[in-house]
């Protein structure tokens, strides 16, 4: 079946946490339209560029684009963007059930509100492999006052100027901004906007809800829960999971994950869900929403105190959580054994030119101006940085639990070849930042497959010993896995999707600061390209419709 959506993107005044500034909305709203489809549907999205002055481009994030790799939405890997005024057409089948996003991939435009669900159902009469009675899906998002444009330039300046920490948190597009805070002009925040009133979930007692819970923001690693209720995880990233509990879920930016909540508590009132930052020790208050338990009224505040959620630097049980998420039984797709290549991939922030940035192996990533895809099909590749990225650093001499001795780094827009249909191991390695006695978490997300997740460990991956303990029984496939601090996260994937794929920090300001790598694998045999997603750089000779 065919799924035709016609969308004009446009910048509104909106106000979803009652201070109002400039968004990004899809037909007039953010988070945009969900797209709800089966197995195997076709998904057109006709997208109309109503933003006057600016490009624009739309990543189906978890959609592998098979047969259609010029339809990822990458502007500067897979298509130019799309200019002021045009339509573009974007047409892919969803060949997987679960739980997918959509988000802005130019410049950093997804952080002004450019996102919205896929959820893909499974065809007629196929049952889930777990029963529930509803289903619902939750975007989880931080929020910033500043426009992209302010943040961007601070980012990519000297002296560089941090976007520093969210103003809110939003639950589907709804968050709450303390319009009492000093300094803020007149008429600027309204407390008494219907717009920034918490969202509600109202459910029916003693039912059992799916709850698609996914993460789309710029910065922040979140905790969710629903005061009183455990969360039984049965998805993650369009993948079946072996269920199991918890309190409360952490969700990294990009990650989507369902879980089950059965509404078996006391049925006389409502209940808070509540969103936290965790892993940095963040200023921004929790975000709040009601989970409110039917015929109660949907505005009446719980009678409790809102969960304060666990503690922003226990690292301990966010690892737990990871290495909890396994294949379901009945579901599991075994790895390869065996990997033929490894790459292993420092994550470091560094000083190129005196501009902070971040880099793998000490390059840092930029994008080139004729998009990868189109410069290597077209042979342009004379454009591009012909000498190969490093596939692993100096393991035996860097510290990563200490500030560099030397921090510059160099940047290139060379890319990752990788043979066709080989499997290719990677391990993401974390270090100390600039900073003294500090290291961030990364969440990585890879365009056109999924990977398995083999572990997960603390400091220096050891080369000989830590491989004995991957998981090759039933390790999870995912497109998006955090990198915790100081840690390390060994994944596997097979290069069996032609085309040219970003792997990248999904931090919106990280990969905006390099921290990102580019493969290609079987460039050969992807078929002719589109002419509507060239027009820029050295593309422009090549005609358009
Ligand atoms: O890229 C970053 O820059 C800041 C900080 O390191 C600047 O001092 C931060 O927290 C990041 O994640």
């Amino acid at each position: 079946r065919v799924r035709h959506y016609k969308w004009e993107v446009k910048y509104e005044y909106k106000s979803p946490d009652c201070f109002k500034k400039l968004v990004i909305a899809i037909n007039g709203r953010t988070p945009g339209p969900t797209i709800l489809a089966q197995q195997n549907d076709t998904i057109i999205v006709e997208l109309k560029n109503s933003l006057l002055t600016e490009n624009v481009a739309i990543h189906w994030h978890g959609i592998r684009q098979i047969g259609t790799p010029w339809f990822d939405g990458t502007e500067g890997v897979t298509q130019c963007p799309i200019l002021p005024g045009d339509t573009f057409v974007y047409r892919f089948v969803v060949d997987r059930p679960g739980t997918y996003l959509y988000h802005a991939h130019y410049g950093m435009q997804r952080e002004a509100g450019l996102y919205g669900s896929i959820r893909v159902t499974l065809p007629d009469g196929v049952p889930e492999p777990f029963p529930y009675n509803y289903d619902r899906s939750i975007i989880l998002n931080d929020w910033y006052h500043k426009s992209t444009y302010e943040q961007a330039t601070g980012l990519s300046s000297i002296p560089f100027t941090w976007v520093g920490e969210p103003q809110s948190l939003l639950i589907q597009g709804r968050g709450r901004f303390n319009c009492n805070t000093p300094g803020i002009e007149a008429g600027v925040c309204n407390a008494t906007l219907p717009e920034c009133s918490p969202y509600v979930l109202t459910v029916i007692p003693g039912k059992t809800y799916r709850l698609r819970i996914s993460s789309l923001t710029a910065l922040s690693a979140l905790s969710f829960e629903i005061e009183g209720h455990n969360m039984t995880v049965v998805e993650a990233d369009g993948h079946y999971v072996q269920p199991f509990d918890v309190k409360n879920l952490f969700i990294y930016s990009g990650e989507t994950y369902s879980v089950l909540v059965k509404t078996d508590q006391d049925p006389s009132r409502n209940y808070w869900a509540s969103v936290k930052v965790v892993s940095r020790n963040s200023t921004t208050p929790n975000g709040l929403a009601i989970f409110n338990y039917y015929p109660n009224h949907p505005r009446k505040s719980p009678p409790t105190i809102p969960p304060t959620g666990p503690m922003w630097d226990a690292v301990e049980p966010r690892r737990a959580q990871g290495l909890a998420i396994k294949a379901r039984q009945g579901f599991i797709h075994p790895p390869p054994p065996i990997s033929d290549r490894l790459l292993v991939f420092l994550n470091t922030q560094n000083r190129v030119n005196g501009y902070v940035r971040w880099s793998v192996n000490n390059v840092s990533f930029n994008l080139p101006h004729t998009p990868y895809l189109i410069a290597l099909k077209e042979n342009l590749t004379h454009l591009l940085d012909q000498t190969p990225p490093p596939d692993g650093y100096d393991f035996v001499n860097y510290d990563i639990f200490s500030v560099a001795k030397n921090v510059n780094a160099t940047t290139s827009d060379n890319i990752y070849r990788l043979q066709f249909n080989t499997t290719v191991d990677i391990i993401l390695q974390n270090a100390n930042t600039m900073n003294p006695n500090n290291s961030e978490t990364h969440p990585w997300h890879l365009h056109g497959h999924d990977f398995w997740v083999l572990g997960y460990g603390k400091g220096k991956f050891d080369l000989y010993n830590d491989p004995k303990n991957y998981n090759l029984v039933n390790p999870i496939m995912k497109n998006t896995v955090a990198v915790q601090p100081y840690g390390w996260t060994a994944l596997r994937f097979v290069a069996n999707n032609p085309g040219v794929w970003a792997f990248h920090c999904h931090i919106e300001s990280h990969f905006a600061m390099g921290m990102g790598v580019v493969f290609e694998e079987g460039i050969e045999k992807v078929g002719k390209l589109p002419t509507s997603i060239m027009g820029c750089g050295a593309t422009k000779g090549i005609p358009r419709p």
